[in-house]
């Protein structure tokens, strides 16, 4: 497993990014090209399968073994009442996910995935990224690591989630952090709040932006500035998973944020990473344009906990089970067409 000892390993391995196996896509495509069907015709489900082979290394790659993590953090900023959900809420659903009675358990069932939530410290809260840095060196490099910890290094695609009351309000102070704009331009209603929480919310993302943009200049310093546990631990996993070369169906805004914390600096960090949907998040279309990828559904969802990566993990079920299942033109004796 890839380690988190200090913030200079952490950036090591921002730097030192695996490609995907070149040889496996192109193997991949030679197959597709010989299957009953036009070329072209099953979209993107065709894209997602020689997705998958690049980063499994195969030209059948598989997606029986998805591994579902969910990260719970609690965050100060939640007393200025940016959510409309007290922060007790926090852990609570954390019980609920033990207890197998959330909308992520349901869907890790639907999937046959194997399902983990990792509750990180909720009775020490961040502190309120207003009014300082969120977290230590100590408590971001933990976080990062118990995220890299928590991949299996069997799955053949990992789903990252979250739980955390107010942390969609960290969520846009790491968005604009790295793509800029203002933090009207990245608030949203959350788990749902009204204008008066909005304007909260926006005044709390702009202090934090003014008393920390200075200092946000690499990943590290980002997110322990102004993430949260469970933001860091979601990028510690994700980077984690790239250097298994596991493949990552992306959630939402939270989960998103994570990710661009590491991709403004480090571009290429998303390419082991499918974009399951677009959330009713206001800013997370902008934001996932920013980051390059282009999601598979978009249902209105706004849950996080990666229900809707849980959603999306049915079409890449789809688009192995017919890269792998079908038969070519020569084997169904089908006459193949001539472009
Ligand atoms: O995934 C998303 O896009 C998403 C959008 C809005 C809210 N959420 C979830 O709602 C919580 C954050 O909302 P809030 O209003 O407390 O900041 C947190 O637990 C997230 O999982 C998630
Ligand atoms: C009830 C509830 C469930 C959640 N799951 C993920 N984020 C959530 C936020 C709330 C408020």
């Amino acid at each position: 497993m890839i380690a988190f000892t200090d913030p200079a390993a952490f950036g090591d391995a921002l730097r030192n990014l695996p490609a995907p196996d070149a040889d496996a896509i192109v193997n991949a495509a030679e197959r597709q090209a010989e299957l009953t069907k036009p070329s072209g015709s099953l979209g993107r489900l065709e894209d997602i399968a020689l997705f998958m082979a690049g980063w499994q290394g195969t030209a059948c790659p598989g997606v029986d073994r998805i591994h579902i993590a969910v990260f719970a953090g609690n965050h100060g900023v939640a007393a200025r009442g940016v959510s409309a959900f007290p922060a007790d809420v926090t852990a609570q659903m954390v019980a609920n996910f033990q207890a197998g009675g959330a909308a992520i358990n349901a869907l890790a069932r639907a999937l046959s995935a194997s399902f983990a939530v990792h509750a990180l410290n909720l009775d020490r809260p961040t502190e309120d990224i207003a009014e300082g840095p969120a977290m230590t060196t100590e408590e971001c490099l933990a976080a990062l690591t118990a995220g890299a910890a928590s991949v299996p290094a069997d799955a053949q695609l990992l789903i990252v989630g979250e739980m955390g009351i107010a942390n969609t309000t960290p969520a846009a102070a790491l968005a604009a952090i790295a793509y800029g704009g203002s933090a009207q331009d990245w608030v949203g209603r959350g788990s749902g709040v009204g204008a008066e929480a909005l304007d909260r919310k926006a005044r709390a993302v702009a202090q934090a932006l003014a008393l920390h943009g200075p200092h946000c200049t690499e990943p590290f310093e980002t997110l322990r500035r102004l993430g949260g546990r469970e933001i860091a631990a979601m990028a510690g996993a994700m980077l984690a998973a790239r250097h298994a070369r596991i493949p990552v169906l992306l959630d939402g805004f939270i989960a998103s944020a994570a990710l661009a914390t590491l991709a403004a600096a480090h571009p290429a960090v998303v390419d082991h990473c499918l974009a399951a949907h677009r959330s009713a998040e206001g800013a997370h279309g902008a934001l996932l344009e920013r980051l390059g990828l282009v999601p598979l559904l978009d249902l209105g969802m706004r849950l996080g906990e990666g229900s809707g990566a849980a959603v999306a993990a049915h079409i890449v079920r789809a688009a192995l089970a017919t890269h792998g299942e079908m038969a070519t033109f020569a084997e169904a004796a089908v006459s193949a067409g001539t472009s």
